[in-house]
Order: C-alpha cells, then structure tokens, then sequence
C-alpha cells in the first residue's frame, strides 16, 4: 500500500453523496452554448461544471479549443449561477491562466498523465496552491505512471486528489473507445485506499447509449463520482458530438442508477462469506498438498536423471482440465491461467528439490 497525504475531495456546499457529478460540454464554444448548457446542468443538480478550453487533438487541424477567452466564460457561469467550476490544464501556462480565472478544480488530461515532464512541470506552477486536482489515468495502461502523477501532485502539498479512470487507448476496433480494464483502477484504490475514484464513462464508452451502462458499473464498484460530458445541442458539438448527451438525458440517466452501499452486516452475506473463506483454505491447503507431491516427483527426477519440464505431460493436463472447466461453467482463460501459474511453481518447487 502507498501512503500519501490526502484528504477526502470536499468543497463548500457540495453534496458529497455519491455520486458526485461533473458535467459540461466536451469543448467550450461559446459564452452563449457555456452559460446555457450550465444552466440546463444545475436544474438537474449538478454543482460542478466543466468544459475543456484547450483541446489536445489526436490529429491538427481538428477543434482544438477556444483558448483562454474561454476561462472568462467558466467565470461567468460561477458568478452568474455559483456553479463550480474545472478545466484541463496541459503545461505551466495553463495553470497559471486557469487559476487567475478562479477556476475552482483542474484535471490533467489522459495525454498528460503518460509524460512525467510535463505533470512535473504541473505540479510546480502549483506549488502553494490549495484546490482539487483531478488526474485520469494515462492512455496506455500503466498504473505506475497514474500512480506517479498522483504523489508528483501530492508532493508538492496539494491533498485533495481525484483519480479519473477514462479507459485506456485501443488499437483494433472495439465495443468501447477506450478499454475500461476495471482492474486497473480497482489496483489504485487498494494500492491508494484513501484515493477518491471518479469515472468518464463518456470517453470510456464513446457513444451515448454506453454512458448509463458503463456510469452503473463505475458504481457498483464503488466509485465516487462520475464526469460526463453534456452538451445542449449534442449533434452539434464541435468535439467529440458522438459521445455527448443534453442535460435533461443526463439528468434521466442520473435518475435512474442504482446505489449500492459498500457495508453490509446482513446475516445472509456473513453467511456466503463464511462459505467462501472455508472454500479458500481448502483452496490453498490442496495447492500446498499438489506441490509436496510435486517435490517429490522432482526427488524422483534427480535420482533418476529426468528433466523437470515435461511439455508433452503438461500439455494432457492442460487439455483435460480446460474441457472439465467448460463443462463447469468456468471460462477457459481462467483455468488456463491458474494451471499455467500452478505448473510454474511446481517447476520451482521441484528445481529446488533438484539444487538441494
Ligand atoms: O508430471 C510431471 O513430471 C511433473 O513434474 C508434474 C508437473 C505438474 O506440476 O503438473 C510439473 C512439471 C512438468 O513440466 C509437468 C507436470
């Protein structure tokens, strides 16, 4: 486990049931599509707004935001309506402008988050500053490198951080835009217990009708909030339009997930718990039986002169024991991989047998 000096992500007047919301437009565009898209926002409740103003594209000539003009415009929407309000923020300049526009929360970009120069650079022009930051994890699936920009951000005294997961680039066309690999941000979490978790399932999903599913999941693992980009004209918006949804969709949406509580005391899960742990000791008390026997076999092999690796031996267990599996209702890839991880430490049980 990682410790690191935070505290839990709280502003004045913020809700902070779960989950938190974050919505806006993808890119602001304009002072008017801002202020109204903010307005729809907060008649559904959400507190805290966002739009990008610097847009890192894939490819140039793309929409690659209004730029600092559009800082004045998130100002508006705090002042005229008292919205929160958070922007992404790519390099020193950034920060500096966005801070001098009283931005309230900044968020580092997955395309940031893969270059520890520029996080670095970040967290310097934040040194003494006192507001959340919010990291998304980088696009290649790396938890180290989401993990180092988080303690970059920590170390330089900012304590309340968020993790964004945003899923991760993939090359050959797929379901989704970006791979979610829930075991990735389930790793941070337990590497970083005390790491508030917010999902993207805008950029995760890609398309619109991904964005309920895919915000349900996020919290029935547990996470903390969700940022999802709205837009009031959708169809329209100069980025990222396929991925958008109005503010009233957003608010159906929100309507209808399920929250599930993390504690439970009920009898009838103790109960499965119990179950589940006997099954565990007999799990690894069998494990422990397989590799005594599997020493000595490799007894055996040295009195005998017989290599340890056995291909063609391996290769019958692996073939019945996949087609039993199926036939149990387990997936093959699973057994695959325990038989593959089980015959591994019986070679290194049976090579220390060998080297005694
Ligand atoms: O059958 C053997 O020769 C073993 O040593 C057992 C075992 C196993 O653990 O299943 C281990 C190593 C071999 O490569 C093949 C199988």
């Amino acid at each position: 486990m990682i410790e690191l000096d935070l505290m839990p992500f709280t502003l004045s007047g913020l809700d902070t049931e779960r989950p938190i919301v974050i919505a806006g437009p993808c890119s602001a565009e304009s002072e008017e599509q801002v202020l109204k898209t903010a307005k729809k926002l907060q008649k559904q409740d959400v507190q805290i707004f966002r739009a990008g103003i610097w847009k890192p594209r894939t490819r140039p000539n793309s929409f690659e935001g209004v730029g600092k003009k559009g800082l004045a415009w998130l100002q508006t929407v705090k002042k005229e309506l008292g919205m929160y309000t958070s922007t992404e923020v790519a390099n020193s300049q950034h920060v500096e402008d966005a801070l001098k526009h009283d931005i309230d929360i900044l968020w580092i970009g997955a395309r940031t988050t893969v270059n520890p120069f520029a996080v670095q650079e970040i967290a310097d022009a934040l040194k003494g500053v006192d507001i959340p930051i919010m990291i998304k994890n980088p696009i290649n699936p790396d938890i180290n490198l989401w993990i180092g920009a988080i303690e970059r951000i920590n170390q330089t005294g900012i304590k309340r951080i968020v993790a964004i997961h945003r899923g991760f680039n993939v090359y050959n066309k797929s379901l989704y835009r970006n791979n979610p690999k829930w075991h990735i941000p389930i790793e941070l979490r337990l590497q970083i217990r005390d790491i508030p978790l917010f999902c993207d399932p805008s950029h995760i999903g890609g398309k619109r009708e991904l964005i309920s599913p895919i915000s349900q999941q996020a919290l029935d693992l547990n996470f903390d909030g969700l940022m999802i980009e709205s837009h009031i004209d959708p169809d329209n918006a100069l980025s990222d339009a396929s991925q958008q949804i109005t503010p009233e969709t957003l608010g159906s949406i929100l309507s209808d997930l399920i929250l599930r509580d993390e504690k439970v005391t009920t009898e009838d899960l103790a109960d499965l718990r119990k179950q589940i742990d006997e099954l565990d000791d007999t799990i690894l008390e069998i494990l422990s039986e397989r590799m005594q026997i599997a020493s000595q076999i490799g007894q055996y092999k040295k009195e005998h002169n017989v290599t340890i690796f056995q291909a063609d031996r391996f290769d019958e267990i692996l073939t019945k024991r996949i087609r039993q599996a199926i036939d149990l209702g387990l997936t093959e890839k699973f057994v695959k991989t325990i038989f593959t991880n089980v015959h591994e430490e019986s070679i290194r049980h049976q090579n220390k047998t060998m080297n005694k």
